[in-house]
């Protein structure tokens, strides 16, 4: 469970980007973030998966205080929200099945890094992840040559296979044609409904926070200004985000 209090988030020396954001999330939640341009959305996934530094705030992930318990708070939430860009970051040379597996625990030995090898256990962990995501025949092929789609699903097995319990994703279905989106999406409420992972995704363009997610969350110049049940916006809801 997450549960953020008062999340600010400044620039130094320069303007506040997130106000006071209280936020919480629970086990198999699919929480969609809303807002114009600007209004603060990717900085929150970074402020979530702490690949941004935060002002001031407290923040509780599955009952610990990650800002009170030191290192290890801090090391467990970078292990367990992973925070998955618009165009996530694939090795293009490397098969689909090698970027999923890559860094996790039993390849670090140096020895398997410069061999290329990987261990059995890497290799089905990696294969069932990849197969989950309905991509069992393109394992082999160089993730460079992978659609936005597939890489999109790529990224995420990656995340599975490294422990996440959240995935804070920006924009997963920007750029995918309708019925890629759609398969996405589906995989991303599957995650939640199967396996209690907790997804936030940006999802601002279209329908597809109405359609897709429980909570919709709205944002306007760094402040939450919008938290219902995810159902169909009404007209001044909608203009709350512009
Ligand atoms: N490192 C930074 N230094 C200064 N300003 C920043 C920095 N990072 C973000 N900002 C500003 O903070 C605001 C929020 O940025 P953010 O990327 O979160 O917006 P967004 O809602 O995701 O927008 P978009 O939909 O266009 O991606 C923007 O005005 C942006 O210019």
């Amino acid at each position: 469970m997450i549960r953020i209090q008062r999340l600010t988030k400044r620039i130094p020396g320069g303007p506040k980007i997130l106000h006071e954001i209280d936020f919480e999330a629970y086990p198999g939640d699919f929480i969609a973030i809303k807002g114009s341009s600007g209004s603060g959305k990717s900085m929150f996934l970074k402020c979530l998966s702490l690949q941004e530094k935060w002002t001031s705030g407290k923040f509780k992930f599955d009952g610990v205080d990650v800002f009170e318990s030191g290192l290890k708070g801090k090391l467990k939430v970078k292990r367990e929200i992973a925070y998955l860009e618009e165009k996530p970051y694939l090795y293009p040379n490397k098969t689909a099945l090698k970027n999923v597996i890559i860094g996790s625990v039993s390849q670090t030995p140096a020895w398997r890094r410069w061999t290329g090898m990987m261990r059995s256990d890497d290799y089905m962990g990696g294969m069932d992840m990849i197969e989950k995501r309905g991509l069992i025949d393109k394992a082999h092929q160089k993730a460079g040559t992978l659609s936005g789609g597939e890489q999109q699903r790529i990224a995420m097995a990656r995340a599975l296979v490294h422990g996440a319990k959240v995935i804070a994703v920006d924009e997963p279905v920007t750029g995918l044609d309708p019925h890629t989106a759609e398969d996405v999406l589906k995989e991303l409420k599957h995650l939640c409904t199967e396996q209690g992972v907790i997804v936030v995704a940006v999802l601002h363009q279209g329908d597809w926070a109405e359609r897709f997610a429980d909570r919709i969350i709205g944002l306007n110049k760094g402040e939450i200004v919008i938290d219902i049940r995810g159902r169909r916006m009404t007209e001044r809801e909608k203009r709350l985000l512009d």
